[in-house]
């Protein structure tokens, strides 16, 4: 690891671990190789979330921080205890894999790392104040530090193009974008595909049934800081550092399809909790992703 010091900024500490962590990440990578995913995966999720958290502790020692590999918050909350980041001023809520299926299958870059800092202070209402999405296999890090460019119009007369999990898509994502007229881009990582989002690549993405804190939270502070919308499924504003870190649901997307997209949604959702026969048209699991 480069002994150099991080900018002073949150956002250039963001993006600076952001990239680190997926220099590491790829090296992971390329000494493992593709012949135990398993064990591809794990490697990967312990290399960055234990670079991440050194860092964070070296360079920013009074804040909390909220980790997918951490898993003492997730159990805290189950065991009906109150954990200590709720009481904190500055929580770095990060994903040190996010796309992990992704990371392990040869030949794909839809996987990213996550470093978002939620500021109690912060001025936009998820108060989220910096964050960066590193895509290492991409060769980018997105960040709010040097915000990407705000979204140009759509070209007119062409169909919207919708990100969606390819291996847990909501079940009622087929209907809407039949609805709305969209064709849908299966994807991997909840980082790629808000990344896709923020650089024209897809037009939205949208998300039901599971997710948790981390997995939106760095990709949510680039979109927005860029100017793209994002919220729950049912127009409800995205809240980060809450007792419980479960964000289940969300949408991303260009500002204008914003009204049009959340309609479509609103009648998907209204239709699909009238009928018994629904089944989990949210989606297929909420367990973790392994
Ligand atoms: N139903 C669900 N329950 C819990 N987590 C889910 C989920 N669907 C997707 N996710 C998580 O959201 C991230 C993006 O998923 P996808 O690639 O399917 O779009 C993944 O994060 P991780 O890779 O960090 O575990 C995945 O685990
Ligand atoms: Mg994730």
């Amino acid at each position: 690891m480069p002994t150099l010091n991080p900018p002073e900024s949150d956002g250039g500490l963001a993006q600076w671990l952001a990239a680190r962590a997926g220099e590491l990440l790829l090296a992971v990578r390329a000494e493992h190789g593709h012949a135990d995913p398993a064990a591809t995966k794990a490697a990967g999720d312990r290399a960055s979330h234990e670079f991440l958290l050194a860092e964070l502790a070296r360079w920013r020692p009074t804040d909390t921080v909220l980790s997918e590999e951490d898993d003492g918050s997730r159990r805290s909350v189950a065991a009906g205890g109150t954990p200590t980041r709720l009481d904190a001023d500055r929580v770095w809520i990060v994903d040190p894999l996010d796309g992990t299926r992704e990371f392990s299958e040869e030949g794909r870059s839809d996987w990213a790392v996550h470093v978002a800092l939620w500021s109690r202070h912060a001025s936009a209402g998820h108060r989220l104040a910096a964050g960066a999405v590193g895509l290492p296999a991409q060769g980018t890090v997105l960040t709010t530090e040097n915000p990407p460019k705000p979204p140009t119009p759509r070209v007119a007369d062409t169909p919207i193009r919708l990100a969606a999990s390819r291996s847990r898509p909501p079940a009622f994502l087929t209907e809407l974008a039949g609805e709305v007229g969209a064709e849908l881009v299966p994807m991997g990582s909840a980082g790629a595909k808000i990344a896709a989002v923020v650089t024209g690549e897809v037009d939205a993405y949208i998300h039901a049934g599971g997710q948790y804190e981390w997995d939106s939270a760095a990709p949510v502070a680039v979109a927005t800081a860029a100017g793209f919308h994002a919220c729950r499924i049912d127009g409800t504003a995205l809240a980060y550092n809450q007792v419980d870190p479960r964000l289940p649901d969300l949408l991303v997307c260009r500002p204008e399809l914003a009204a049009p997209l959340l309609d479509a949604l609103s009648r998907q959702l209204s239709a699909t909790t009238a009928g018994p026969a629904a089944g989990n048209p949210l989606g297929t699991s909420l367990g973790k992703e392994q």
